[in-house]
């Protein structure tokens, strides 16, 4: 038995999934998460929100904090048109390793790049170390009290244009208090509050998107 929660995972969608079948890759998360062990999965609730936040803006380059498994890094790059990226960032170099093979297994490695490090750190640099121009897209789903200065820094990077889409995560629970009162009110952001619940539980919950007005 895998020794962290997170290979377990992985080991469950290795052996229960269809390699190459993203969707597939899902289902078994949810699944083990559900019947085994609950995960910080953004999870099939609020997965079907994201998914159609992303039909809509039909992103060329989308910018994800918070990786872990690559759940949500999956459920958004297997909706993503040829030539579209995803660039997620995880801190915890044991997620990313789970991530990574889950990305792989999922058959999406050439549209998913997981950079390493702490999105305060690789935030500043990724027009100069990652090349990135723009983003049309960002999940949030990392630490909760650093959602709103990592916003600022993505402002402030120049990353951000007009009609940029911010979806955020878990902003009832945990809660990101101070983040939809910034976005809410800083007069850059049309905000809309989608309510959910925690994933795999009926504790209330939402995702907020937050489109920058350039
Ligand atoms: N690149 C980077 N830079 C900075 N921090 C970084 C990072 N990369 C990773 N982290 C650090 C993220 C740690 C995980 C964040 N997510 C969460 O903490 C989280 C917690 C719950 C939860 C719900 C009910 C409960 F009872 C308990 C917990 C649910 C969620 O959907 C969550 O996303
Ligand atoms: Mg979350």
């Amino acid at each position: 038995m895998a020794d962290k929660k997170e290979q377990r995972i992985l080991e469950f969608v290795k052996q229960n999934a269809v390699k190459g079948d993203p969707q597939s890759v899902l289902d078994e998360i949810d699944k083990y998460c559900i019947q085994k062990e609950w995960a910080m999965n953004v999870g099939d609730e609020k997965g079907l929100i994201l998914d159609n936040l992303v039909k809509e803006t039909n992103p060329s380059v989308v910018l994800e904090l918070g990786t872990y498994c690559g759940y949500s890094a999956v459920r958004i790059a297997r909706l993503l048109k040829l030539d579209a990226r995803l660039f997620s960032i995880e801190k915890n170099p044991e997620y990313a390793a789970v991530a990574r093979e889950m990305i792989e297994f999922a058959g999406l490695k050439d549209k998913i790049a997981i950079i390493d490090g702490s999105t305060e750190k690789i935030i500043p640099k990724l027009r100069t170390d990652y090349g990135l121009e723009r983003v049309n897209f960002v999940f949030i789903d990392h630490f909760k009290d650093r959602y709103t200065v990592d916003t600022k820094l993505l402002e402030e990077s120049g990353l951000l244009q007009k009609g940029s889409v911010l979806v955020a995560d878990n902003v009832i629970y945990p809660g990101a208090p101070d983040f939809l009162e910034y976005v809410r009110t800083c007069g850059r952001y049309d905000c809309t509050n989608y309510p959910s619940h925690v994933e795999y539980t009926d504790k209330p919950d939402a995702l907020e998107r937050a489109v920058f007005r350039g």
